[in-house]
């Protein structure tokens, strides 16, 4: 299968970098970048092909996956016109509705809407994804065969729910960096050494995770489990309830819900 993306930013090179090294060969990949210096960023880190723009060379593949900002999409699609065929198109952007990247796209129906995450580049990656009506089983089944390649996948029906997909597992990998560093910030306010502090919060972020997935148990009994009566554990989370650490971190979750159906609503408006 060859894949062209559009767009060779941070996610491109996370889905890229997971696809060559799951045993991907760079000749079936192409990039059309704009900037010079991603261009060659690409060539170097994985050898694959570079284009500045659209052309019947770049876009000589089985699929094509949208990888600019929402912002930038509306003006990246008609150059893509001239040479769309029979490719399955997946656009990985967020809060842009099938619908609208359609029309921007001259009502062309084989589309599919993807929400990777970073960690694809190590091919631990999870990704949402939902088709257009006019997807058939085996484009299906293709797009599935990309983004399994560097992670798991599920099927979302209701393209709604793919705003919360995005605020859960494409935003999420900042959420748990964003945790791995207060944890190595407290580590050294309580004088561990960085690297002290690195190896204890990756390896904890990493063994809790492990955990609960090879637990049948909730997350709370996971917790409750570590929590001693009259301990350490105890002591931070009241301190972590009085600070509203919970409530918090759920309105972040749901304020980037909020995000990707509003980016959707105002950019699907326009043009
Ligand atoms: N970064 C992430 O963790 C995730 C990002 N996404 C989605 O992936 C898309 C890309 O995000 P990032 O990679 O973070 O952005 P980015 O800004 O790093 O990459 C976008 C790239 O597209 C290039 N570009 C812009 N217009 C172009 C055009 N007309 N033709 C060719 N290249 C063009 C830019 O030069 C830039 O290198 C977004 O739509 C985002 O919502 C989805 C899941 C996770
Ligand atoms: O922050 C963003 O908008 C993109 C989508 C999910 C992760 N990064």
């Amino acid at each position: 299968m060859k894949i062209t993306f559009l767009g060779g930013g941070n996610m491109a090179n996370a889905l890229i970098g997971g696809l060559v090294k799951t045993g991907f060969a760079a000749s079936d990949i192409a990039v059309i970048e704009l900037g010079a210096q991603g261009r060659a960023r690409l060539r170097v880190a994985y050898g694959v092909r570079c284009y500045e723009a659209a052309s019947a060379a770049a876009l000589d593949c089985d699929a094509l996956l949208l990888s600019v900002k929402p912002q930038q999409m509306r003006e990246a699609c008609p150059p893509l016109l001239p040479f769309l065929r029979q490719q399955l198109v997946i656009s990985i952007a967020a809060g842009l509705r099938l619908a609208d990247v359609s029309r921007w796209l001259g009502g062309y129906g084989r589309i599919v809407r993807a929400m990777p995450n970073t960690p694809a580049l190590i091919g631990a990656g999870v990704t949402g994804l939902c088709a257009m009506a006019a997807v058939s089983m085996a484009e299906r089944l293709g797009a599935e065969r990309i983004l399994q390649a560097v992670g798991s996948t599920l099927w979302i029906a209701d393209e709604e729910k793919m705003d919360a997909v995005t605020a859960i597992s494409g935003s999420g990998p900042a959420y748990v960096f964003l945790f791995i560093e207060a944890l190595q910030q407290a580590a050294g306010e309580l004088g561990l050494t960085p690297a002290q502090a690195r190896q204890l919060s990756i390896d904890t972020v990493l063994g809790a995770a492990r955990l609960a997935s090879q637990s049948d148990e909730a997350a709370c009994v996971l917790r409750e489990r570590v929590t001693s009566k009259g301990g350490t554990t105890e002591a931070a989370l009241r301190t972590m309830e009085q600070r509203c650490v919970k409530e918090g971190f759920i309105a972040g979750v749901l304020a980037a819900n909020s995000r990707g159906r509003e980016l959707g609503e105002l950019l699907g408006q326009d043009g």
